[in-house]
């Protein structure tokens, strides 16, 4: 019982004083009260006041409040209930309820007393408002942790290094593929080779923990329960106990996926052409360090070849570039197809490729593989549904004979390339030392060729076409030379590829038509018989779109009837802007001007096209005539030209004729029209008017 006195006798002053010191210095009030409804109080310790804010005199004996009165109104009953219950039973009541303090504040208080009589109740009340406060926060903390971790976004876990998952949140379990936490910390057991792809990675992870406690951005492929693989981020801590036991991981878990394809596309794009998906220069570059390093470390080769597409100008310049960014791409694709898949094809930018063939263990394994690269781009392919082909020139420099960096191999290879362009296209080039020089060639003939025109140093030579049955004179055609001062004369093949190549064909196409026109005109004037002069027309100026309006000019300029001059455009021309080359040609031929397919039979001809396009003159390429006395094919492809051409109204014309023999199978076959060595080659105009009074 609380309020007893000690058992030893003592002094009863001295006891009643130690009492009251004690009772005086306890936090919270001892009570004696009446069981009644008032729990009318008899005695109350010194704390009264501190816990209620009454007064001692006050509570006694409900003078000015009762007890009852003080318990929070919604707490009475439980109290009483509780109360009586023990007191029915004869035991201690342990209570925790709320009091309304004398200033209307509201505070916690716990109870414990006895029933000292049937009537009497002794115990002690005691304010715990501020544990009550401390546990309500935890347990608010508690509920706001648990609300985290249910729903959060991010994946949530706690796991111990051997005993797989302890808890995970709902989003983990999603994440992972699972249909709850409960599924997952089940089934989940074997972390290290269930979860990782790499079943190293787990290992890593309880290194980095024992090593630092947490673990930041710990990036890992994962399998999902259906054994898809996404890519995770983790960060996690070690929890330890208070001896520094560990006692779990806790960690949250990002799913990066889509940022790790992000991050892998851009390294593609910063690495790759766009148009081809090949490697571009930069990662080339990378490539070809460690090619070279390898090549150094097992004494092998490295070959690096730079392949330039012949002619690809035209294509795209006439065809468009849809066109021309297909054929790169089927390129692309062929390159591949003959290439190992430990070399690389890098696109260098327009129609230029790099092949780097690696660990080569002499000329002759590049050479067979260089020879696969020029058939397989060879090969036939179709556009607006036409078939074309299109060839490559390719330059090789070898590691580490030709050069000892990627820029200088490089360089070399380039050169080598031009080499092969110069000696005819549709051919590869080993780099040789004396090269080097082909490019500040290129540029030097650029240069000169660039004054040729107002320096006065282009001049044209005439060819005169023939009436084959009679011999006649019918027609001439105007060929370009270079009278160039560096160099002599210069034949077309060596200046009018560069020309077409930089544009430069454009102002010296304009100055043919002058010339021809004016000294045709002149020749009239002269009193020669009058003859169709053909001029040749680069796919270039029939692009820029204003051919029309400069033939007039022309014409009107020089007073040449347009009835005497012809234009010589070749098959190419018909497959591009069809509308646009067919109008342009329709208006030409309305003014008058004839038109002569060039090279007919070497290419691009769709015979629908050729039923369409106003043309007068078909020429029967070279290089039928040519074999027209020695193969069969030949032979019966000039049968067929003659035949269509007739059939269609148009005149044929043989170009290239050498020999009588080829003259008079030309005739037999119907051809009535032809030019050729064997009549005249192209000569000085002085030399052609001789012919024309003959
Ligand atoms: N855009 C322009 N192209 C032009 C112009 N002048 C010429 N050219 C083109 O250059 C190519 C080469 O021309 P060239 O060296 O003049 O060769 C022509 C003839 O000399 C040659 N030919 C004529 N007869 C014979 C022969 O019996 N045998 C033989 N081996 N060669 C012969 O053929 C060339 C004429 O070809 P074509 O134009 O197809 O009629 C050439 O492609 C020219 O077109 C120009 O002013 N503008």
């Amino acid at each position: 019982m609380l309020l007893s006195m000690p058992s030893t006798p003592a002094d009863p002053a001295l006891q009643a004083r130690m009492l009251g010191t004690l009772l005086a210095n306890l936090e919270g009030m001892v009570y004696r009260c009446r069981l009644d409804e008032h729990w009318t109080m008899e005695f109350v310790s010194e704390g009264c006041l501190a816990l209620t804010g009454y007064r001692e005199e006050d509570i006694l004996f409900n003078s000015r409040i009762s007890y009852d009165q003080i318990t929070h109104p919604d707490d009475r009953r439980h109290v009483r209930t509780t109360i009586l219950e023990a007191v029915a039973r004869n035991c201690r009541f342990d209570i925790e309820y709320r009091i309304v303090r004398a200033d209307g504040s509201i505070r916690w208080v716990w109870e414990r007393g006895t029933n000292i009589t049937r009537d009497v109740l002794e115990g002690f009340i005691q304010d715990i408002t501020e544990r009550k406060q401390a546990d309500e926060a935890l347990r608010e903390a508690e509920r706001r942790y648990r609300s985290i971790f249910e729903n959060a976004i991010e994946g949530i876990y706690q796991s111990t290094p051997n005993d797989g998952y302890l808890a995970v949140n709902p989003a983990l379990a999603r994440m992972y593929g699972y249909a709850s936490p409960q599924e997952m910390i089940a089934v989940l057991r074997d972390i290290d080779h269930q979860l990782y792809v790499d079943p190293h990675r787990r290992a890593e992870f309880v290194r980095l923990m024992e090593q630092d406690n947490v673990v930041t951005n710990f990036e890992s492929r994962i399998y999902r329960r259906n054994g898809e693989i996404i890519w995770i981020s983790e960060n996690a801590r070690a929890v330890h106990d208070s001896s520094g036991k560990l006692l779990f991981f806790e960690g949250t878990v990002e799913a990066i996926t889509e940022r790790k394809l992000h991050e892998a596309e851009i390294r593609f794009q910063a690495t790759h052409d766009a148009l081809t998906g090949l490697p571009n220069r930069t990662l080339l570059y990378d490539r070809m360090q460690q090619a070279m390093l390898h090549s150094q470390r097992y004494g092998n080769l490295t070959a690096i070849a730079f392949l330039d597409l012949d002619q690809f100008k035209f294509i795209n310049d006439s065809l468009g570039h849809q066109v021309g960014d297909e054929l790169l791409k089927i390129t692309a694709q062929r390159l591949k197809s003959c290439l190992r898949e430990s070399d690389t094809v890098a696109r260098q930018g327009g129609d230029e490729f790099v092949l780097l063939l690696t660990s080569q263990p002499n000329e002759e394994s590049i050479t067979q593989t260089m020879q696969r690269v020029l058939h397989e781009v060879a090969q036939p392919w179709t556009a607006n549904d036409l078939e074309f082909r299109i060839t490559c020139s390719v330059g090789i420099t070898l590691y580490p004979n030709d050069g000892r960096d990627a820029e200088t191999l490089l360089k070399h290879a380039d050169s080598a390339m031009y080499k092969a362009k110069e000696l005819g296209r549709n051919m590869f080039q080993y780099y040789s030392a004396e090269m080097n020089s082909t490019v500040t060639d290129r540029l030097e003939l650029l240069n000169r060729l660039r004054q040729a025109i107002p320096n006065d140093e282009l001049v044209l030579h005439y060819q005169p076409k023939l009436n084959l049955a009679s011999g006649e004179i019918i027609g001439v055609e105007a060929l370009i030379r270079w009278n160039s001062p560096h160099s002599g004369l210069v034949s077309p093949g060596a200046f009018i590829p560069l020309a077409e190549e930089t544009g430069l064909i454009i102002p010296i196409g304009e100055w043919v038509l002058q010339t021809a026109c004016r000294r045709n005109r002149a020749w009239q004037d002269a009193g020669y018989p009058p003859v169709v002069i053909s001029v040749n027309l680069s796919p270039r100026q029939l692009a820029r779109g204003d051919i029309v309006q400069q033939v007039e000019r022309v014409l009107a300029e020089t007073g040449l009837d347009a009835q005497w001059l012809e234009l010589e455009i070749t098959e190419s021309v018909m497959a591009t802007d069809v509308e646009k080359s067919f109008a342009m040609l329709t208006e030409l031929r309305a003014m008058g001007v004839r038109i002569s397919l060039d090279d007919f039979g070497t290419g691009y001809s769709s015979l629908s096209y050729l039923k369409r396009f106003p043309v007068d003159t078909l020429k029967i390429d070279q290089s039928f005539v040519r074999d027209i006395a020695i193969d069969g094919n030949s032979a019966a492809i000039v049968r067929a030209i003659v035949s269509l051409g007739h059939n269609l109204n148009l005149n044929v014309l043989a170009e290239g004729i050498e020999t009588a023999e080829q003259s008079a199978l030309l005739r037999q076959n119907g051809c009535n029209e032809g030019q050729g060595y064997l009549i005249s080659r192209p000569v000085p105009e002085q030399d052609f008017l001789k012919l024309l009074n003959r």
